[in-house]
């Protein structure tokens, strides 16, 4: 290390230089891991890592100095960015032994995890594309049963001995910043020290409208697959909803539509029929950020993304958006497959890579989301103004006579509600879970019976089949073994709805807000950038003000989005709504 006799201002312009070709260097040994998992590529990342690991070790120390020298005063901007560059979290583990291991243990994991498969007879499906495709389209009890257990199987049940060995070495690592556990250093991300509470507030919030959606499709798949495979208890078999985790259930859309005269905007048949393709997925996005005034995607971005799954090696196909951290190096990693889900997606990732170009001039330190959930909102917000069927009908893939009539309209909500509705318990209770592990109230030996206490009584689903204390089902979900927080989601689904209204009152929208479409709106656009641009130079609620001219997150856009078909719901389910607290003891059988 430097020695400190360099002026806080000479130290934040030395680690501007030497951090960004850090941070590319295990950025790089990362990509190159995730597009060919081999073993010696597991190997370079984890040496990358630890050299990582060792300079930011460095600079927390002499930032420590300048924060802990009362003789130095220091500028409210070189504090927030000294206190930025010391928050090193796991990496501040100085045994190198347990540095490593903890590393040679995520990777494994999530090897483990990348390379999953469930085999029936001598057919084995991975989960992208095989498993995923069948969650999509197959309404066979059995065979949804056989691979939603088949890839708990070959997936948590092989991660359960090491993610609580990854819990203890983790809290060990986090301890020496001085924080009591993970947990509790992944909520100061946020900041705010009633951050816990006010995400229980807003679940609590929007708990009454997630009951009514749930009564609603539990009828109406009782329909499809006979009440008999339903618990008693008012439970959804966890199976059935079209995605392996049940976290969103848009694909049962077309089982549930409400008016099946009418138009729905699962608009995938239209894709397919106009061959889109990946590429043409990812210009259209770009196109519609562009309208904005967004920078269209660079020349590296095109040359270095991975937009389809190859043929010839195994990578992890979970998408994920990258910087580079050199020069205008951004990319996308995507198995991109052409249907409604997947164009989101693409969204969903282009919005973090817009993220980062606005954010790009900032200093190194505040290259981020003002928090981890802006970053997850950015993509979404725009998503919500594209698949509005006045968008949709701009893009020609929806055909609707007149989008305007109510029960198109239900149709139109319904669909949305399937994704953004029927997310919310899951975005909040994975990190409910993970907080009461990294605390120690979850010890290894409950760590399933914890997460389906949590899964029955929030959500409201139930296993397909018994759950056994070999099974280890958390950890067959990518952020568990993957060591990323989940909360940030559970904020995204919240604050998106408030950044979406902000945009659209910007754009002098007058519609009900579920119809704004601010697509080629500059005014719409400057609203959003501006904010974006901040990064994290300033606490979140500065910049969540900016944008709304509010400090806090809020429920009620979200609401105001839903509240037409909360009319629909609450007349349809009558008091028919609800589950109990615990699932039943013995699912039915399919
Ligand atoms: C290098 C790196 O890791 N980069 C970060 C970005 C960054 O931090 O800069 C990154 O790319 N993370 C990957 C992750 C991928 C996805 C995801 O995991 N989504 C959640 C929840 C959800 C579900 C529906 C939805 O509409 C929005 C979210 C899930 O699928 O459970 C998969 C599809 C969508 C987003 C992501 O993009 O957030
Ligand atoms: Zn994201």
């Amino acid at each position: 290390c430097d020695s400190a006799q360099e002026t806080p201002a000479e130290f934040l312009a030395r680690f501007q230089r030497e951090a960004r070709p850090m941070h590319n260097k295990v950025a790089e040994a990362n990509w190159a891991l995730q597009t060919n998992i081999t073993v010696e590529n597991e190997e370079v990342f984890v040496k990358a890592r630890l050299e990582y690991a060792k300079f930011s070790q460095m600079q927390e120390r002499q930032a420590l100095l300048y924060l802990q020298n009362t003789t130095i005063n220091l500028t409210p901007d070189e504090r927030r960015q000294l206190t930025k560059i010391a928050d090193i979290g796991t990496s501040a583990q100085t045994d190198v032994v347990k540095l490593e291991r903890f590393a040679k243990i995520k990777t494994n994991m999530d090897s483990i995890y990348s390379k999953a498969e469930v085999c029936v007879e001598e057919n084995c499906l991975q989960l992208e594309p095989g498993l995923t495709e069948l969650f999509r389209t197959s309404r066979d009890c059995e065979r949804l049963s056989t691979a939603w257990q088949g890839w708990r199987d070959q997936s948590g049940r092989k991660i359960k001995d090491l993610y609580a060995e990854y819990v203890q070495l983790g809290n060990e690592a986090i301890q020496i910043l001085g924080y009591k556990d993970m947990g509790e250093y992944w909520k100061s991300a946020y900041d705010t020290p009633t951050f816990e509470k006010d995400v229980a507030k807003l679940f609590e919030q929007i708990l009454p409208l997630y009951k009514q959606l749930h009564a609603y499709v539990r009828r109406r798949l009782k329909a499809v697959y006979g009440a008999h495979i339903f618990p008693s208890s008012g439970h959804i078999p966890a199976h059935i909803l079209g995605n392996m985790w049940s976290q969103s259930w848009n694909n049962v859309g077309n089982l549930i539509k409400p008016f099946k005269s009418k138009q729905s905007v699962d608009v995938t048949d239209e894709m397919k029929a106009q061959g889109y393709t990946p590429k043409s997925m990812f210009e259209t996005a770009e196109a519609f950020f562009y309208s904005l005034g967004f920078a269209n995607m660079t020349k590296t971005f095109w040359k270095k993304s991975m937009l389809e799954k190859p043929t010839d090696r195994n990578v992890v196909c979970h998408a994920s958006a990258w910087d580079m951290e050199k020069e205008d190096d951004f990319r996308i990693k995507m198995c991109t497959r052409v249907n409604h889900e997947d164009l989101m997606t693409v969204h969903h990732e282009m919005g973090h890579v817009q993220y980062y170009m606005e954010y790009k001039d900032q200093p190194t330190v505040y290259q981020g989301g003002a928090n981890p959930g802006f970053h997850e909102a950015v993509g979404d917000t725009i998503a919500l103004s594209v698949q509005t069927p006045e968008h949709l009908k701009t893009l020609d893939l929806m055909h609707a006579e007149n989008i305007y009539d109510e029960e198109t309209d239900i149709n139109y909500l319904m669909q949305m509600a399937l994704d953004k509705l029927a997310f919310l318990p899951f975005g909040y209770l994975i990190d409910q879970w993970r907080w009461s592990v990294f605390r120690g109230t979850t010890k290894p030996e409950s760590y399933n019976e914890a997460w389906w206490d949590l899964r029955c009584r929030l959500q409201g689903i139930s296993p397909p089949v018994k759950r056994g204390p070999e099974d280890f089902d958390p950890g067959a979900k990518f952020h568990v073994p993957g060591d990323t927080p989940y909360i940030r989601y559970f904020v995204s689904f919240v604050i998106q709805f408030q950044f979406y209204k902000a945009a659209c009152d910007a754009a002098g929208n007058t519609r009900p807000l579920h119809h704004c479409d601010f697509y080629n709106n500059p005014t719409a656009g400057h609203k959003l950038r501006s904010m974006l641009q901040l990064g994290s130079s300033k606490p979140w609620p500065d910049a969540l003000e900016q944008i709304t001219g509010q400090r806090q997150m809020d429920a009620q856009p979200l609401m105001e989005y839903f509240q037409p078909l909360l009319q629909f719901l609450e007349k349809e389910n009558g008091n028919d709504y609800g589950w109990t607290e615990n699932c039943p003891e013995n699912p039915p059988p399919c």
